[in-house]
């Protein structure tokens, strides 16, 4: 019979703040023993997202769900965790970044609304904190990341590249983080070209009829019940077009990118934007 230790060293954090809901499930003794499994905490773990991030977490073998905070419980509840998983809200995440950062715990964050003023912040709260890493990522689905990637490699091909994003009707912000990123891209790959302005011969506008205006690329933005997330790519040149769309048909499809951000961020001192920098593109 396998020998078991009278304490797991870091087992007894199970059951921590907010985790009652995850049934106790006691991390195998040698490798909390080897310091192998990660402490992990997470921050709107109410949310739609956040729910799915505390089942992966929870059902991780080398990782313990220690902390499971939402609105009115207290973030220091966080103390225990080495890595924390942001999916709150725009409005709140820029506080729960700096506490992460000061205390030394490395955020992974999935929460959206960065523009480069907040990024800027980021940077130096990591800098005031060397070795702490932080990751920040519009979109953790695999095949989303992928879909960006791809408009960004396409985006020199074409004349005009537009992008429509269609999200559920909860979201906050918009244009949503992914589209944003992905407009940022397709506008580096087009001066890296040495391409211009798109064709657009516009002078008559009701306000907002053409998108926004993300560095130079025009971003639709559709809110409708029974949406997900979703998004088009539409790259026009001569006499063809190019459509890239990614569906995410389930907010699992999150998880498995969370989980290899909590695994990587450690090791990754300061700021990491987007989760293809994990992915060997
Ligand atoms: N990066 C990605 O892959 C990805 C994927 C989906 C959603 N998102 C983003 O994640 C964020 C959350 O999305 P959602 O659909 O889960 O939202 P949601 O509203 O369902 O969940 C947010 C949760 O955060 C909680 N919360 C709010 N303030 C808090 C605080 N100060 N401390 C702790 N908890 C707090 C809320 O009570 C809620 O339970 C949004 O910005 C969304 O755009 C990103
Ligand atoms: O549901 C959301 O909200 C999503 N937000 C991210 C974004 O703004 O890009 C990722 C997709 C889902």
């Amino acid at each position: 019979m396998a020998a078991t230790p009278p304490s797991a060293g870091g087992a007894e954090t199970y059951g921590g703040s907010g985790t009652e809901r995850w049934p106790h499930r006691p991390a195998a003794w040698l490798p909390v023993r080897l310091g192998l499994v990660i402490r992990v905490g997470v921050l709107g773990a109410k949310g739609r997202v956040g729910v799915e991030v505390c089942k992966a977490v929870h059902a991780a073998d080398d990782m313990e769900l220690v902390a499971a905070v939402d609105v009115g419980d207290p973030i220091e509840s966080l103390s225990g965790a080495e890595v924390v998983v942001d999916f709150t809200h725009p409005d709140v995440v820029m506080d729960n970044l700096k506490w992460c950062i000061e205390h030394g715990v490395h955020p992974v964050v999935g929460t959206t609304g960065f523009d480069a003023g907040r990024l800027a912040t980021v940077r130096g709260w990591l800098e005031a904190n060397p070795g702490v890493g932080a990751l920040i990522a519009p979109n953790f689905g695999i095949a989303a990341v992928l879909m960006m990637h791809f408009a960004q490699q396409a985006a020199r091909y074409f004349d005009s590249v537009e992008i429509v994003e269609l999200h559920h009707p909860g979201k906050a912000d918009a244009p949503s983080g992914t589209a944003r990123r992905t407009a940022e891209l397709v506008a580096e790959a087009r001066r890296a070209a040495g391409l211009g302005a798109m064709p657009d011969a516009t002078t008559a506008e009701l306000p907002g009829a053409r998108g926004a205006d993300v560095d130079g690329v025009r971003v639709h933005g559709v809110r409708l019940a029974g949406l997900i997330a979703h998004q088009e790519v539409l790259l026009g040149g001569d006499g063809e077009i190019l459509t890239i769309r990614h569906d995410t048909m389930s907010r699992a499809s999150f998880t498995p990118g969370v989980l290899l951000g909590v695994r990587r961020v450690r090791d990754l001192p300061g700021l990491t934007l987007g989760l293809e920098h994990l992915l060997d593109l």
